[in-house]
């Protein structure tokens, strides 16, 4: 397969991608490819430019040099740490996660019964449903990031992309993650997330780590033996 063809059946393709903020550049040169229908793992150090590389793929960061282009896959999701978003947002956990519909609908569109379907079976998968009253800034940390990934989920997105989803998350959430992620794979979806997790990254298809803004592949999975602790 010739580089023209793998980047028009990838999900996301990054070509010799710089990307930074303000002038001062944290990704240098990444090459990647991501395939529809596979986990790809993001690891590396704090800092290191996994939620960069993400912003770049999601399209909300733009590159200052290379290309990133989206093959197959439309539209991108982007599902950010949940200390990214005010606890303040006086929005209910149904608003949030219908929220992830105004993709297809438009902000504050009228959701049809279809998107309303959705929302609640989104709500369903990550356990938040009996929530769905409560004003996000009441919730804790684990119930807000489980709603920001029903959110994400509900954006019925082909690349769906997690900072740090699982991170501070109790064992049943964890698990809970793992399993959606592995649904969403399995209907084609290209799902990439960063992670602090060897046992999370134990479960993707591929892992890619990120040195100093650079892209370092372990080429099999077995390579994760270089994680010595779940936290790396
Ligand atoms: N919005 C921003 N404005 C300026 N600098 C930023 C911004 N976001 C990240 N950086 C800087 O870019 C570098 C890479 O950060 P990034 O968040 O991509 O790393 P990371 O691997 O996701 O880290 P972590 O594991 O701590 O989430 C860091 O030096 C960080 O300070």
């Amino acid at each position: 397969m010739t580089s023209v063809d793998a980047a028009a059946t990838a999900a996301v393709a990054l070509e010799d991608v710089y990307a930074g903020y303000g002038g001062r550049a944290v990704l240098h040169g990444v090459t990647a490819t991501v395939h529809a229908g596979t986990v790809t793992a993001l690891v590396g150090a704090n800092g290191s430019g996994k939620s960069t590389l993400l912003a770049v793929m999601a399209s909300t960061l733009a590159p200052t040099a290379g290309r990133v282009r989206r093959g197959a896959a439309r539209r991108p999701a982007l599902v950010v740490q949940r200390s990214a978003v005010s606890d303040a947002l006086p929005v209910t956990v149904r608003e949030t996660v219908e929220m992830g519909r105004w993709a297809e609908r438009g902000p504050w569109q009228r959701l049809t019964r279809g998107d309303r379907a959705v929302v609640e079976a989104c709500m369903d998968r990550l356990a938040v449903a009996d929530l769905a009253r409560r004003v996000l800034g009441d919730l804790s940390g684990g119930q807000r990031q489980r709603v920001l990934l029903a959110q994400g989920l509900a954006q019925g997105a082909d690349l769906l992309l997690l900072d740090e989803p699982a991170t501070g998350l109790d064992a049943d959430s964890r698990e809970r993650i793992t399993a959606v992620l592995a649904e969403e794979r399995a209907r084609g979806v290209a799902v990439v997330h960063a992670t602090h997790s060897a046992r999370e990254a134990a479960h993707a298809d591929r892992v890619l780590r990120m040195e100093d803004g650079r892209l370092a592949e372990l080429s099999t999975i077995a390579d994760q033996a270089l994680f010595t602790a779940d936290d790396l």
